[in-house]
């Protein structure tokens, strides 16, 4: 027996070799080797814990040559990425240049569909395996979907479709009762009984070990199993999954390897969707992510004794956001707070805790999240949906056909707007402003500093129109002194600092930003204008024509594409005005930003205070 299993693994070919004990010494190895690796990097550590013998199960079992597997989410395919020759990396995970946190074709070729958002995944597996079934080829298609991804309406409408048209493929459903916090909704509790239907399972193997050992009882069991399925639909509650045509195997224990393959070698026979049904522990083998895998789920760097990392004090936004809405609510009992399966990474556990009834967690569903509220608000509630950028990029029509064009007064507490770095291209939150200044009615404002989301908040919940509100991952640059705002009473732009020739028009955080590349520029003889676009939609045009018309040459920087946003709609009313001023727009070009820490990520895309401090010195003796 060789305890070091894990370093004569290269690739899952040397795993096809081993057996039995051999792999369960494989999966102790590779729990260690990934508790060691993200103390250091940070990342997905419990969602990875528990999927470590299924991992090495579909490994055994099937082909990957041949074969194609697609993570939901993908924040659990780093047993994959060992298994698939990419051990060697780990020290890079996440960060600029590293290996990604989530599947990437350009990774490997092993990685056949990338991931990020949640419930994407029996969509991607059934259209592989309807191309498989065209271009008449063999191979098997599987799809490994979290009990938090399935919560999401994706996920419904995929299972709708393979179910009716049979399609042969295998999903994995990888049950263990949690999303990131505890999982949520209907098909949740559907979940549990079934889990409950375990007991129904053993009774029939024993029954069926008892029966085969005569021939008559081998006539029994053969009459049996044809009615195994009414036996089952009187135990189990009902068979949702076979009722809408998927054949439904389990539940199995998903960290018993010899069980697994079993089931697996069986799943891949059968001609036409299955569901397995596998039941894992989040954390599993970590005994700090086992009893909380919540804090586990997405990890900064910790101490692998302790389970502890760095105690950041530092206020957030988020934290902000979450202390603000708890006051606002106490005032008034028609403020309701809505999150998709978010609630503490957007600050609303608090308030979940504090007014459990006005607290709606939808699960997986930003599309329904932002529906519901918008039902919610026209029936007179003051509905706040808080939700990651990136995620909420899922229900553009809902925003737009049930919120904007109705003019309903829904508040969006917009978090992660920006950049977020470590989780890349999937998750970087840079497209809402360009999708949101497309829509009419609703106003988008952001708070320069976390101080000030309360203010905005605040004013937001008393208006009668869609309001928008985006702020950033984290908290406050260190050491840029920053005088919050009073008080919203127009809605023009504020002047952080009056100058001349140029003028540096920020919104959000890229104000701390331009406030910290003045200190850059004071030795050179410059002297800008640093003004904060609060209101990005509508903007303030006044403003922009006293600028144009005093002759000032413009930098705008925001924490978005380019493509539509702030910048771009000052450069357009500019034009259609024709004001001849110069103007520079800093924000991102290309629309992909990939992995990294944010500060090199600013730095490269333009938008550090440095690059800011250089356009303004460019500007400023342009034409000398
Ligand atoms: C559309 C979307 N919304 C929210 C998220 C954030 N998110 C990432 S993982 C996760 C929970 C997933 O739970 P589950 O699928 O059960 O996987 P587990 O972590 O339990 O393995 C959530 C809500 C996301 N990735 N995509
Ligand atoms: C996989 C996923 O989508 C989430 O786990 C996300 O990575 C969390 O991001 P935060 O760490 O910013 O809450
Ligand atoms: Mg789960």
């Amino acid at each position: 027996m060789d305890e070091n299993k894990l370093d004569k693994i290269d690739t899952f070919y040397d795993l096809k070799r081993m057996n039995g004990e051999d792999l369960e010494i494989l999966a102790k190895n590779i729990r260690e080797f990934l508790i060691e690796k993200v103390s250091k990097t940070g990342g997905h550590l419990a969602s990875n814990l528990g999927v470590v013998e299924l991992t090495i199960s579909l490994f055994k079992v099937f082909n990957f040559d041949e074969d194609k597997i697609v993570w939901d989410v993908g924040h659990q395919s780093y047993v994959h990425k060992i298994l698939t020759g990419r051990k060697g990396d780990f020290d890079s995970l996440r960060k600029f240049n590293g290996i990604s946190g989530f599947p990437k074709c350009c990774e490997s070729k092993y990685d056949f569909f990338n991931t990020g958002h949640s419930s994407t995944s029996i969509s991607a597996a059934v259209g592989m395996a309807r191309a498989r079934d065209i271009l008449n080829e063999k191979n098997n298609v599987i799809a490994v979907i979290g009990d938090g991804a399935l919560t999401g309406g994706m996920a419904f409408e995929a299972l709708n479709d393979v179910g009716y048209n049979k399609t042969k493929m295998i999903i994995i459903l990888n049950d263990n009762t949690m999303a990131i916090s505890e999982n949520v909704g209907g098909m949740s509790t559907y979940l549990s009984k079934l889990r409950m239907g375990t007991g129904y399972n053993k009774l029939r193997s024993e029954i069926n070990r008892t029966l085969n050992q005569s021939s008559v009882g081998k006539n029994l069991a053969s009459s049996l199993s044809r009615f195994k399925h009414s036996m089952k639909q009187l135990v189990v509650p009902s068979m949702l999954f076979e009722d809408m045509g998927i054949r439904y195997f389990g539940p199995i224990d998903g960290h018993n390897i010899k069980d697994l393959c079993e089931v697996l070698c069986r799943a891949k026979n059968v001609d036409g969707p299955v569901i397995i049904h596998t039941i894992t522990q989040k954390g599993k083998g970590y005994d700090f992510a086992e009893k909380n895998p919540c804090k586990f789920h997405a990890v900064a760097p910790f101490n692998f004794e302790s389970g502890e990392g760095n105690v950041n004090t530092a206020n957030t936004y988020s934290k902000e956001f979450g202390k603000k809405i708890i006051d606002l609510a106490e005032k008034n009992s028609n403020i309701v707070a809505i999150t998709a399966a978010m609630p503490d990474g957007t600050g609303l556990s608090s308030f979940s805790e504090k007014f459990p009834k006005r607290f709606f967690d939808v699960g997986i569903a930003e599309e329904h999240a932002v529906t519901l509220a918008a039902g919610m608000a026209k029936a007179g509630l003051r509905p706040v949906f808080a939700v990651y950028s990136t995620f909420l990029q899922r229900a553009f029509d809902q925003i737009l056909h049930d919120v904007c064009l109705q003019n309903v007064p829904v508040v969006f507490a917009i978090d992660r707007a920006g950049i977020v770095g470590e989780d890349g291209e999937t998750h970087q939150g840079i497209f809402d402003i360009s999708y949101l200044n497309l829509m009419p009615n609703i106003n988008l404002v952001a708070p320069k500093c976390t101080e000030e989301v309360g203010i905005y908040l605040e004013w937001a919940l008393k208006q009668d129109y869609p309001v928008a509100i985006r702020y950033p991952r984290g908290g406050d640059l260190a050491n840029v002194q920053i005088e919050p705002i009073k008080k919203i009473e127009n809605k023009s732009w504020e002047v952080i600092k009056k100058g001349e020739k140029v003028a540096v028009i920020a919104t959000g955080k890229m104000v701390q930003h331009a406030i910290k590349a003045l200190s850059l520029v004071n030795d050179k003889d410059v002297n800008p204008e640093v003004i904060n676009a609060n209101f990005i939609k509508p903007m303030d045009t006044e403003k922009i024509d006293d600028l144009c018309m005093a002759g000032y040459r413009i930098i705008t920087v925001e924490d978005n594409i380019v493509a539509n946003g702030l910048g771009h709609s000052i450069t357009t009313y500019i034009n259609q005005k024709h004001y001849k001023n110069r103007i520079i727009n800093l924000g991102y070009l290309e629309k992909i930003v990939h992995q990294g820490d944010v500060n090199s990520l600013y730095k490269m895309h333009g938008l550090s205070p440095q690059a800011i401090a250089d356009n303004i010195i460019k500007l400023y003796h342009e034409g000398e």
